[in-house]
């Protein structure tokens, strides 16, 4: 919080904090939630994790996401999801292949299905909410990350499946964008990679694209 008048700053040493936090960001890896052990969140620090959620950017505040806990006593019923979910897109599977899909149920000890929702707005058109709800999505895992915990988001061809559809309960305006687990990581990756410093131009208006 910036110091903005005479008075002493509730926060003195908030940019110190603030580049510590970044720095965090920077570094941040994912954790596969096959790696994550338990314990994961508690109560209390999930109801952190997505009032950090919350803060995304939202245009006129639809908050255009919503978040499902799926603690560890449900997991049966979400590896039946997963097999529906499997079978819908390959009504063939069996096997080994049937018993991964089950298996990923099992993994992490907490599971947060993230829900995008548009609602028809005239001035939030669809991607801005959607990107909302990225945006949230990537709150998330920074959140979880500041409370010590690994986390990873993801996804696979069956969250956009009408059994997930219907396990989840979504309304016509809904989608499940992927499950994000939150947990002990077990194996920690490397630094991240160094990003590609195209990613960043300053506009040039008339040099077009080539910048
Ligand atoms: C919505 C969403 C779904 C994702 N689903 C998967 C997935 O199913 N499998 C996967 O390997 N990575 C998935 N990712 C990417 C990972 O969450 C992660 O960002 C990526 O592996 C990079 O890892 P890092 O954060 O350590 O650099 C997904 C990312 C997003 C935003």
């Amino acid at each position: 919080m910036a110091n903005t008048g005479s008075a002493p700053s509730e926060f003195p040493d908030a940019k110190a904090d603030g580049l510590k936090l970044l720095h965090r960001i920077c570094t941040r890896r994912s954790t596969p939630p096959r790696h994550l052990a338990a314990p994961g969140p508690s109560e209390d620090e999930i109801r952190m994790i997505v009032q950090a959620a919350c803060r995304a950017p939202d245009h006129m505040g639809l908050k255009p996401f919503r978040f499902i806990v799926i603690p560890p006593d449900r997991r049966d019923a979400l590896a039946d999801a997963f097999e529906a979910a499997e079978r819908e897109l390959d009504p063939d599977i069996a096997g080994e292949k049937l018993e991964r899909a089950r298996e990923k149920a099992s993994h992490a000890p907490m599971l947060l299905a993230v829900i995008s929702r548009v609602q028809e707005n005239m001035e939030v058109p669809e991607i801005e909410q959607r990107a909302s709800a990225g945006a949230a999505l990537g709150y998330v895992v920074l959140a979880a990350d500041l409370l010590g915990y690994g986390a990873m988001a993801v996804s696979g061809r069956k969250v956009a499946t009408k059994a997930m559809h219907r396990a989840f309960r979504l309304a016509n305006n809904e989608g499940l964008l992927c499950f994000v687990g939150i947990g002990m990581p077990a194996k920690v990756k490397g630094p991240p990679p160094e990003p590609d410093p195209e990613l960043l131009r300053t506009w040039q208006p008339d040099a077009g694209e080539a910048g």
